[in-house]
């Protein structure tokens, strides 16, 4: 989805004449310009459905915990437009034989991550997608995110992390099966 670069470059000319800048000054000329393709860039999941990346299956009988841990994402927070960042750590128990490409669910964390956004939406999006398209025994999503919203501004917590976390099937059903997956993300 291609973004609507005039209307993004005549809001950031307004806002900029709003907070007393001159957007004719040599430095900010280009600005607009820039930050319509950063849009572009950063909100390039909108686009973009997560179960989409979950069309490549493998056939391959693995019924127990694949995890890819440490997946580092940006967002965007939807309330105050600054960035949110950090790790998306993701974990399914194949049924059926429907394994999918391990870089899948990083790009699904992609697409979720790249549009205004909250943490817990994330989470819980691409947790629904895996079993939506995969139908798994279970599905264990956990992200670890530090929000500018809370540490330039307003409460100004800098270090402060929010840990989300969405289970589906045996992972919410089982302790033992959530303690185990939870201990190999290892969150510090
Ligand atoms: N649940 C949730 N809240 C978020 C997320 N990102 C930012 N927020 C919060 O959204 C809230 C918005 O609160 P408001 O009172 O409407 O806005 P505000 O006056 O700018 O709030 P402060 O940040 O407390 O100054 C704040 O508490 C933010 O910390 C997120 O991903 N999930
Ligand atoms: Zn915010």
């Amino acid at each position: 989805m291609e973004v609507d670069h005039r209307k993004i470059e005549e809001a950031v000319r307004m806002i900029l004449e709003a907070v007393g800048e001159d957007p004719n000054r040599e430095g900010l000329l280009d600005t607009p310009k820039r930050v319509a393709r950063m849009y572009q860039e950063i909100f390039s999941g909108l686009g973009q459905d997560p179960k989409e990346h979950f069309s490549v299956i493998f056939s391959e009988d693995h019924e127990e915990l694949v995890l890819v841990k440490d997946i580092p994402f940006f967002s965007t927070c939807e309330h105050h437009l600054v960035p949110f960042f950090g790790k998306a750590h993701v974990g399914y128990i194949p049924r059926g034989g429907r394994v999918t490409g391990l870089s899948k669910l990083a790009r699904a964390v992609e697409a979720v991550a790249r549009r205004p956004q909250l943490q817990e939406r994330i989470t819980a999006t691409v947790a629904d997608a895996i079993m939506d398209k995969l139908d798994p025994h279970g599905v264990i999503v956990v992200v670890e995110a530090e929000h500018m919203c809370m540490t330039m501004r307003g409460v100004r917590k800098p270090g402060a992390k929010t840990v989300t976390s969405a289970v589906r099937g045996v992972f919410a059903k089982e302790a033992t099966t959530r303690a185990e997956a939870l201990s190999l993300i290892g969150i510090k």
